[in-house]
């Protein structure tokens, strides 16, 4: 088989980009996704995502983690956004389908502002919390996230009995000023930290937002910046949740599999 591909990436999350919309990729092969998301014997990336026609949308992603399982990725839907404008589908607004459900995005000045879905609630987890923003997310606040042992701390709560059999993303905060924090991640179906995850930067905007009384925060991540725009509402929900960084197309090529 072989097909072109490209690689992106959002604030340092990495993805492999298939215009898929003959849809001739073998997406139940799951080993070959994570063949070529492999960092040594394959491309290489955090995950992999496919562009492909949707009716009475610009186009639908569907996301793999490197280990070939899906969810919905906000920096992986940032970078589909500018795939999409480098294959011409869209301009700079588009409405298109993820597995989470519908979402808009534009770009602007080189930025992709992507609309997330809404959010019902935060709840506590121990002296946690937790929010699924299109994906799981487990949020603990940490003295300093600089030193913190992300990897270790985040398998032990992602494969923790509170979380099977699905598991969790697990991020760790340290505030940086009023309306700035600092953002490490450990990803479910990456088994390790990433650089930066867009759903889990949103996740830890909307806790630290609420304690804080904010409706925008900016994150750091090892990755680069982002930002979250958000609503919200007397019943503790969250509406027009705005997640804003850089997207780039950082290689193209050929993969041909024996
Ligand atoms: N690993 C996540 C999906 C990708 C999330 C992250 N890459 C993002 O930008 O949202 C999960 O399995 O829920």
């Amino acid at each position: 088989m072989e097909f072109s591909f490209y690689k992106y990436q959002g604030t340092g999350n990495d993805f492999i980009m298939i215009d898929d919309r003959v849809e001739n990729f073998p997406e139940q092969d799951l080993q070959l996704v994570q063949n070529l998301c492999d960092r040594k014997f394959g491309i290489g990336a955090d995950g992999l995502i496919l562009i492909r026609n949707k009716e009475g949308f610009d186009f639908e992603m569907i996301y793999f983690n490197a280990d070939g399982s899906q969810s919905m990725c906000g920096n992986g839907a940032r970078c589909a956004v500018a795939f999409s404008k480098f294959l011409g589908i869209i301009s700079d607004q588009t409405r298109f389908m993820a597995i989470d459900g519908p979402h808009t995005a534009n770009i602007a000045d080189e930025l992709i502002s992507l609309e997330m879905s809404p959010v019902n609630s935060l709840s506590n987890a121990g002296q946690d919390y937790f929010v699924n923003t299109g994906s799981p997310h487990h949020v603990r606040f940490v003295e300093d996230v600089i030193t913190y042992p992300v990897v270790e701390a985040g398998k032990a709560i992602r494969y923790s009995e509170a979380y099977q059999p699905k598991g969790t993303n697990v991020n760790f905060i340290t505030p940086i000023s009023e309306n700035e924090i600092h953002v490490r991640t450990y990803e479910r179906g990456v088994e390790n930290e990433t650089l930066s995850c867009g759903t889990g930067v949103t996740a830890c905007a909307l806790v630290y937002g609420y304690q804080n009384e904010l409706n925008e925060v900016k994150i750091k991540t090892p990755g680069g910046n982002l930002s979250v725009n958000f609503t919200s509402a007397a019943d503790g929900s969250f509406q027009n949740i705005i997640l804003t960084g850089p997207a780039q197309q950082v290689y193209q090529g050929k993969w041909k599999s024996k």
